[in-house]
């Protein structure tokens, strides 16, 4: 039996390792015939990642990572566009899957390159699998419908040349076969609106046409619309294979496990489903004065709360937020004291544990494709709170498309995407009216999205629909199964 292997160029920032590595997990499982390579850049220090990184690889023996070398970045250039950072590692990525391709040649009981898996910010590296005359597929981290997006507003721009950053403020409504109502074209992802930015996202889905295959992050069930929107030959094969989620992250437990104690006992204390959680994901903060509503809104709410507060970057830079060190510096006076007996603030949040957690209701989020999948596994309903990147068009998704969600906003756009004229504050009664339907959501509702949770864990069963398109997809990459 001629083994295979799969070479893996993920984005090395946690909200899109962690569903790659899962997924290659799934793979490697399902066909003993498969082992699978990472090749990891060094863009940025996150701690998180290396971690992760160890965990898996002490876990599992068909899956390694090589670590390729930080380049240092030249001081007379200005700092790059993170695709650009990545488009850097060629020579490296192609040096290390030389090495791989020529160990798979010289001797016949090593593995045949069997591809190139790469994430939609990685699509520079088809080069590279082209030289080595080897397939590319993608594994994309967002929705399907996030992908059909990407091909429709590819499709205005190449051939019907429709300038985008015309729609901006405009109130035009985008009808696109990956969604079955109409896209306000104000829930663009901002990329799309801006002239500057426009080709980094078209340059993807170009290159997206060129592959052989994309996994996608999502099941049949949830979005069965945008799945079929794929189905007329127009795209390379799209194999919903998710939810891709790592419900188990033992290097983050270890390493922070007495704060991670002291938050669950917190919830073994509350009520059932009585909490509201909220998270803005790996990079969302916000100002201080944003900060003061959201802690209003709250109190006024009169719900429980477990709040992950974080501090913001410098402007434009998208790297994790860091936890604050007195919380109550950016917090309305006398709040903590207030609430000490119904709300605890944390810092980066064990989100998969919270979510699991039979003391939480509702979740506010800014719909980070991740952060909805872990949602809608765990039934807990969300109030969309979108920032940046294909948030609000994720936000859509959820609740007009899905009806899975309520809305506190679906149009903000976090400080570092928006122009400076978009900065508008949602007020404390904007977030309190938000957080009282979230809770206080009818039962249909919430059984709505329970539904969708049996489904999401039924994907994943033996015989579940994303476990037979691995299987068709291994097919397809490696042949039949002897
Ligand atoms: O305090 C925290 C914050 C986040 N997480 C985890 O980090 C991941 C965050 O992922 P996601 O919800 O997708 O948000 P982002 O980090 O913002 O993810 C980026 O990547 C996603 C997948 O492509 C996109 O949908 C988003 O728009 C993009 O910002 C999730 O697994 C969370 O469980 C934690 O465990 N604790």
């Amino acid at each position: 039996m001629k083994k295979a292997e799969l070479i893996f160029i993920p984005t090395p920032g946690m909200s899109h390792l962690v569903s790659t590595v899962e997924v290659a997990k799934l793979l490697v499982d399902r066909d003993e015939r498969l082992s699978i390579t990472f090749l990891i850049m060094k863009l940025h220090f996150d701690p998180k990642v290396d971690r992760f990184i160890d965990s898996v690889s002490t876990a599992c023996n068909r899956i390694r990572f090589i670590h390729l070398s930080k380049l240092e970045p030249d001081p007379n250039q200005p700092k790059k566009l993170f695709v650009s950072m990545i488009e850097a590692q060629k020579p490296s990525v192609k040096e290390e899957v030389s090495t791989l391709v020529s160990l798979s040649e010289s001797s016949p009981s090593s593995p045949t390159i069997a591809g190139i898996v790469l994430d939609m910010f990685c699509t520079s590296m088809i080069d590279v699998a082209n030289e080595f005359g080897l397939p590319s597929y993608i594994f994309l981290t967002s929705s399907a419908a996030s992908l059909g997006l990407q091909f429709y507003v590819q499709t205005l721009h190449d051939e019907q040349k429709v300038d985008l950053t015309e729609f901006k403020g405009s109130d035009t409504e985008l009808v696109m076969p990956c969604l079955v109502n109409p896209l306000p074209a104000k829930l663009l992802p901002s990329v799309m609106l801006n002239k500057e930015w426009l080709p980094i996202l078209i340059s993807p889905a170009r290159r997206f046409r060129e592959t052989k295959g994309i996994m996608v992050n999502t099941f049949e069930e949830l979005e069965s619309h945008a799945i079929n929107s794929f189905s007329n030959g127009n795209t390379p094969p799209v194999y919903p294979v998710g939810p891709m989620l790592s419900l188990y992250r033992d290097g983050d437990r270890d390493a922070e496990s007495d704060k991670f104690k002291d938050i669950r006992q917190w919830l073994d204390n509350q009520p059932l489903s009585s909490v509201v959680y909220l998270c803005f994901g790996s990079v969302g903060s916000f100002g201080v004065d944003q900060v003061k509503e959201i802690a209003c809104g709250l109190e006024q709410s009169g719900h429980r709360f477990l709040w992950s507060l974080r501090q913001p970057q410098p402007k434009g830079q998208m790297e994790p937020s860091s936890d604050y060190t007195n919380p109550q510096d950016v917090l309305p006076e006398g709040f903590l004291d207030r609430t000490a007996k119904t709300g605890k603030i944390i810092g980066w949040a064990p989100q998969i544990d919270i979510l699991g957690h039979p003391s939480v209701g509702g979740f506010v989020s800014h719909c980070g494709w991740n952060s909805i999948l872990e949602s809608i596994w765990f039934g807990v309903p969300i109030a969309t709170w979108p920032l940046y990147a294909e948030q609000q068009f994720n936000a859509f998704t959820l609740i007009v498309e899905l009806g899975l969600g309520v809305e506190i906003k679906m149009d903000y756009r976090g400080d570092f995407q928006s122009d400076g004229d978009e900065n508008i504050i949602v007020s404390a009664g904007e977030i309190e009216r938000g957080v009282r339907c979230l809770m206080e959501l009818d039962n249909e509702k919430r059984e709505r999205v329970k539904e969708m949770s049996g489904k999401s864990r039924k994907a994943l069963e033996n015989d579940g629909t994303s476990s037979s398109w691995l299987d068709r997809f291994i097919h397809d990459v490696v042949g039949h199964k002897p």
